[in-house]
């Protein structure tokens, strides 16, 4: 797939001092949802601010499809959308009003058939004549989306689209990502919650005190990373693991009343079948086997957990 976006050393300082970003390299792929992990404190919102030119970076270019985002902005900003954290709308206007006057701004006009398309997506046609402040929080956030989709950006800037808002619109929002995506929008969004990334992304990003510390595609890397576990019952609780289970990654749980092996996913699978053999070789009857495999969550701890332990 070709780069619709890349970041080449970018970085950031503000004024006050504060590192947020140590230099950045990062492709973006043309039709990908790309998960940007991180932290509260990460840098994710100014790595994004800074693409899409709302903070100057203190080095580094971006590449937006062959514009400069820095010395081409108008050119490149035309071809993102960004749907910010916070509502940044007149709560005076209606929707429609909104979203058109956002198109507007981006030099764009007429084609009523598209903002009708984008408001019928988000639900939010029947409310087009509302108030902004007449709308529920769910809706306001809808009208974020809308307005960020209203002048037909190619990408598509999610700050963590769904902070604080519950469980059912949570769905809601990542199946209209993924409609945005099947009808060619590459979209790019921040989260902390893992179970996003899981759900919806197709590669993930981990930033981390303002270092990407990994990018990887989600399956690889829940292959890669994620370990598995086999738990075994013990019918009679031991003391401590017996010596002749040393060639096995087994401790004590349960207060010796269950054994923990644990292995990396795509790493050798013959050794549970051989710790089976060994234990009933020992007389060491067992009632249950269990298996975990471990989620992006448990991938994200480790990972991060490590470094800060490093
Ligand atoms: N305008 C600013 N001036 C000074 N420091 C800032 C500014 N904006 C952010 N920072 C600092 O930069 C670092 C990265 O912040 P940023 O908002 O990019 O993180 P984030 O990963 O988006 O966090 P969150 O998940 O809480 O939104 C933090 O230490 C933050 O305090």
């Amino acid at each position: 797939m070709p780069a619709i976006l890349t970041v080449a050393g970018v970085s950031k300082t503000y004024d006050s001092g504060t590192t947020a970003l140590s230099p950045i390299d990062l492709e973006i792929e043309k039709g990908e949802i790309f998960a940007l992990l991180g932290p509260n404190g990460a840098g994710k919102t100014t790595l994004i601010s800074i693409i899409c030119g709302i903070v100057t970076p203190s080095g580094g270019t971006i590449d937006v499809m062959g514009h400069d985002a820095i010395k081409d902005f108008r050119a490149a900003r035309r071809l993102v959308g960004l749907v910010p954290q916070e509502l940044s709308v007149d709560m005076f206007e209606t929707v429609l009003a909104t979203v058109k006057f956002s198109r507007r701004l981006f030099g764009r006009s007429g084609h009523d058939a598209y903002i009708e398309q984008v408001l019928r997506d988000l639900s939010l046609w029947d409310k087009r004549h509302a108030k902004i402040m007449e709308l529920s929080g769910g809706m306001k956030r809808r009208v974020l989306i809308a307005k960020a989709l209203a002048h037909e950006p190619d990408i598509l800037f999610l700050d963590e689209p769904t902070a604080g808002v519950d469980v059912s619109l949570r769905r809601d929002m990542w199946k209209l990502i993924h409609r945005l995506r099947t009808r060619g929008v590459t979209i790019i969004l921040t989260t902390h919650y893992i179970e996003e990334a899981e759900e919806m992304a197709d590669r993930v990003g981990v930033i981390d005190k303002g270092k990407l510390v990994l990018v990887e595609r989600k399956t690889e890397l829940m292959k890669r990373l994620g370990k598995r576990e086999v738990l075994v019952s013990l019918r009679e609780p031991l003391r401590a693991v017996p010596a002749a289970l040393a060639n096995w990654d087994v401790e004590l749980a349960d207060e010796g009343h269950s054994l923990r092996h644990s292995f990396v996913a795509d790493g050798d699978r013959d050794g549970i079948p051989a710790l089976l053999a060994k234990l009933r070789e020992l007389d060491i009857d067992f009632t249950d086997l269990e298996t975990h495999r471990s989620s992006l969550e448990d991938i994200f701890v480790d990972l991060v957990g490590r470094k800060d332990a490093a």
